[in-house]
């Protein structure tokens, strides 16, 4: 049965919160196991539905996986079955991560074409290059990827935009690569930072994450390691743009500011409060938020996963915000969910201009991507009246019980089951 979130808004957010560890870092991660010969620890590991669809990709091709609070145990395959049923590679963007340790460690895989957030087209041709660099036969047919070699040597690569996915599915293909790999123009996120660390940690000799080139000395062998994952700069953000949005006074702790340092310039121009404290940000709302102009970039610029949730407070802000999406083509799908509860948004292709309204009010909406789903959390919660957010299942994704940490910062807000009849 389908659920939906019901908030009565207009309620300010006070309090603390605590950051969960990095979807987007733990999901690179849980594929990089695959080239472990040994046990691995991860902690820090988000209770999400996208990591339990990661980890039953995972488990499709032979690994053992236990989860024990936030910890993931992590045992190596007795046997490895190179490919991956549709189902589950169509449930999760990120399940094309398994193609780069495949390759670097069994030498061939065998995948169906990736599902994931329809937030524009997603191809995969930056990652079938780089493959094809390394010395690899890819071929695409009816649906499926498939790719073989006779052992992967190094090389340089470069890649045509900084494309997060296909940074991290080379830095793994390259790790047992025979010779030097180098990656040219390739993503700086932090969990790009992250997963270098991870890998390195199991013996691998990367260096350059978080700079434009990384550089890959392939090694024989990987063994096993504990790990912690780095706190999830998006969800932080997310807690912070609905402080900024109710007029609250909310600490986050746990995340690191540094990560963080886009989106906190562009809170801070919209008007908010915000303080690095030990252990995390503190931000207080403004009486009223201020129009800002905003551009998505790759890392460190402005997240796009960010996008949504800063137009929700574009929406109620004073003045007219300017909002361009340069990273993907159709993600703007919320911005018809918040005209329902009010807001004046027009659309040209990658850019929004939003005129601030002085208040929204709250209607039924619809969830279509997971950061969607956050940005009309956010607009419910500074919305008078009750909002209704369907497509939960977009948010169960990404947000680990969103609505009861929002709960505990005050807000009114609950998860129920869809009656017959209200869709
Ligand atoms: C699990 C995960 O970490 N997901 C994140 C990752 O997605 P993901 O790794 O899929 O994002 P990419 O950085 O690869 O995509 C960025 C852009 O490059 C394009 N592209 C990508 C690969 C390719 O081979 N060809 C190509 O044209 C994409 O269509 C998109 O327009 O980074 C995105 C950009 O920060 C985030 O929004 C996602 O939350
Ligand atoms: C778009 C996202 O995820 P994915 O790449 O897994 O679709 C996201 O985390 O906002």
């Amino acid at each position: 049965m389908e659920e939906c979130l019901i908030i009565e808004g207009g309620r300010r957010l006070e309090g603390a919160v605590t950051v969960k560890g990095a979807k987007n870092a733990a999901l690179p991660i849980m594929a990089a196991t695959l080239l472990a010969t040994e046990d691995c620890t991860l902690n820090g590991v988000p209770n999400l539905q996208d990591v339990a669809t990661m980890a039953a990709v995972l488990h499709s091709l032979g690994l053992k996986i236990e989860r024990r609070a936030d910890t993931l145990y992590v045992s190596p395959a007795e046997a490895i079955v190179p490919e991956v049923p549709a189902e589950l590679m169509r449930q999760l963007r990120a399940s094309n991560l398994v193609m780069g340790p495949l390759l670097g460690r069994y030498h061939f895989f065998r995948v169906p074409y990736p599902g994931g957030c329809a937030i524009g087209s997603r191809p995969m041709d930056l990652h079938l290059k780089g493959f094809r660099a390394l010395g690899a036969e890819v071929r695409e047919s009816q649906g499926y990827i498939e790719a073989r070699t006779a052992g992967l040597k190094g090389t340089a690569v470069y890649l045509d935009f900084p494309s997060v996915g296909a940074t991290e599915n080379l830095m793994m293909a390259a790790v047992l690569a025979e010779g030097v790999t180098i990656l040219h123009n390739v993503a700086k996120e932090p969990e790009i930072v992250d997963l270098q660390n991870f890998l390195n940690s199991l013996g691998a000799r990367i260096q350059g994450a978080g700079q434009d080139t990384i550089r890959i000395e392939g090694v024989e062998r990987l063994k096993g390691s504990v790990y912690t994952i780095i706190p999830d700069r998006i969800e932080a953000g997310t807690f912070l743009a609905a402080a900024a949005g109710t007029t609250g006074d909310v600490f986050v702790s746990g995340c690191r500011p540094e990560h963080l340092m886009a989106v906190l310039a562009k809170l801070d121009e919209m008007g908010a409060k915000i303080s690095l404290e030990k252990g995390g940000i503190r931000l207080k709302g403004p009486r009223r938020l201020k129009a800002v102009d905003c551009k998505t970039l790759p890392y460190p610029g402005f997240p796009t996963d960010m996008q949504p949730q800063l137009m929700a407070l574009m929406t109620v802000a004073e003045g007219t915000s300017v909002m361009v999406e340069s990273i993907f083509e159709n993600r703007f799908k919320h911005a018809a969910e918040l005209r329902r509860l009010g807001a004046d948004i027009k659309i040209e292709g990658r850019v929004a201009v939003i005129n601030g309204v002085p208040d929204l009010s709250g209607g039924p909406v619809e969830a279509t991507d997971l950061r969607a789903g956050a940005a009309l959390v956010i607009a419910g919660l500074m919305a008078s009246g009750e909002t209704r957010v369907e497509g939960l299942a977009h948010i169960d994704r990404g947000y680990e019980q969103l609505e009861v940490r929002l709960r505990s910062l005050g807000a009114e807000i609950r998860r129920r089951r869809l009656q017959s009849g209200e869709k």
